[in-house]
């Protein structure tokens, strides 16, 4: 990999390599922009088959939570952060080492609990660094808003594609039913929907099916339902060109980052199969949201007001794609490279003053 010809390509300000002997750490801190304000994203711990995976995966996850903060209207930039290591492996000391290095930039970088990192794990990591947030029990964590914006994302998408704000008598494959997948079945649920799910962990699905009535399938049938809508809430880089081809939804409307395994070819794809493809930072934004809201003092109406308006931000870009014939993951990205634009030259006015 070319490494300063990647990093310019996708626009990236910064990339920390941060190594340290005892305890044995390798982590990568990826800040995209911080043009509207210190990058923000969570941090993941995965046992990423090569140092490669892991630095493409901060670099696209970072880029994400850029677009995600400007979409959403969050003064925030975009950043990301990998540890690579085995979940077994995890101790308290890699984790005060990490936060150290969290430290050393001095709130450039602002993060919290994401894949195998769990709510006591930032407690630790905070014990080495004031610059993470997402643990006020006042907010309840990032998940239950993060699964409310995608349900609201879902209805965006269905009053977009059939003018109707009533989800009654829909059918919905949802994939993955953790902290965001399980409570987003219960929003469905609740609004008369027919729920199809799916977790590798089958206790899981199980309760689903006794809580909601899902319907459960095997991991590897959740694509092919006939279903109006699949909302991914499990991994990322599962829109590709092996599942693409078997999906009957209209819409794909969920919560996990990162869903397109390549940008351009897989959007394109499902534009020429007539599925509407609601761009997985903007639906997603709530966890950001909720977590921004809590850093700067809770206020729980701003937070849902700023939630509710993924329903807006999300029709307003079906429009703009529809207008200029161009996927929904480009006017996203539009939107939110305009933003950053705006910004950005004002700033640099004031320096010239
Ligand atoms: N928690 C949050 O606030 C936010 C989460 N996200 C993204 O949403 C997704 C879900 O997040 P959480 O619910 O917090 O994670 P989680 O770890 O609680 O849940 C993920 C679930 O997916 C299941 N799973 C994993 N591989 C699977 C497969 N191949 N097929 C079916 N199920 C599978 C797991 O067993 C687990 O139950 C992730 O991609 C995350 O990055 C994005 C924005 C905010
Ligand atoms: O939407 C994402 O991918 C996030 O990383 C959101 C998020 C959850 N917890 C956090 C703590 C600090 C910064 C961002 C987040």
């Amino acid at each position: 990999m070319l490494l300063f010809e990647t990093v310019r390509e996708m626009g990236h300000e910064q990339v920390l390599f941060c190594h340290g002997k005892n305890p044995e750490i390798k982590a990568i801190i990826a800040i995209h922009d911080t043009t509207l304000g210190p990058a923000m994203g969570a941090t993941r711990l995965f046992p990423y088959v090569s140092e490669e995976a892991a630095l493409k995966d901060a670099l696209r996850l970072s880029r994400g939570m850029t677009y995600k903060a400007a979409c959403a209207n969050i003064p925030a930039g975009g950043g990301k952060a990998v540890i690579i290591a085995n979940p077994d492996n995890k101790t308290d000391d890699l984790l005060r080492a990490y936060g150290r290095f969290v430290n050393s930039i001095n709130g450039r970088f602002i993060t919290g609990q994401d894949v195998n990192i769990t709510p006591d794990d930032v407690r630790t990591i905070g014990q080495e660094t004031q610059y993470v947030v997402g643990l006020s029990e006042k907010s309840g964590g990032p998940a239950p808003i993060t699964s409310l914006g995608v349900f609201l994302g879902i209805k965006a998408a269905v009053e977009f594609r059939w003018q109707t704000k009533r989800l009654d008598g829909m059918k919905v494959a949802v994939q993955g039913l953790g902290n965001v997948g399980k409570n987003l079945c219960r929003y469905l649920h609740e609004h008369g929907v027919q729920l199809f799910v799916t977790d590798i962990n089958p206790a899981k699905a199980e309760e689903v099916k006794q809580l909601y009535g899902a319907t459960v399938v095997e991991p590897s049938e959740i694509y092919s339902l006939d279903v109006d809508v699949f909302a991914p809430c499990a991994l990322g880089a599962i829109l590709n060109s092996h599942t693409i081809p078997f999906l009957k939804a209209s819409i794909v409307a969920g919560a996990a980052n990162n869903q397109l395994e390549n940008e351009q070819l897989h959007s394109q794809m499902l534009v020429k199969k007539g599925i509407l493809y609601s761009p997985d930072y903007v639906i997603n934004a709530g966890g950001l949201i909720n977590v921004y809201n809590e850093m700067i003092g809770y206020d729980e109406e701003k937070a849902l007001k700023q939630v509710h308006n993924i329903y807006n931000t999300l029709l307003a870009i079906f429009d703009i794609a529809k207008q200029q014939g161009v996927t929904t993951n480009d006017a996203a990205k539009k939107l939110a490279e305009d933003r950053i634009a705006r910004v950005r030259s004002n700033k640099n006015k004031a320096i010239a003053a």
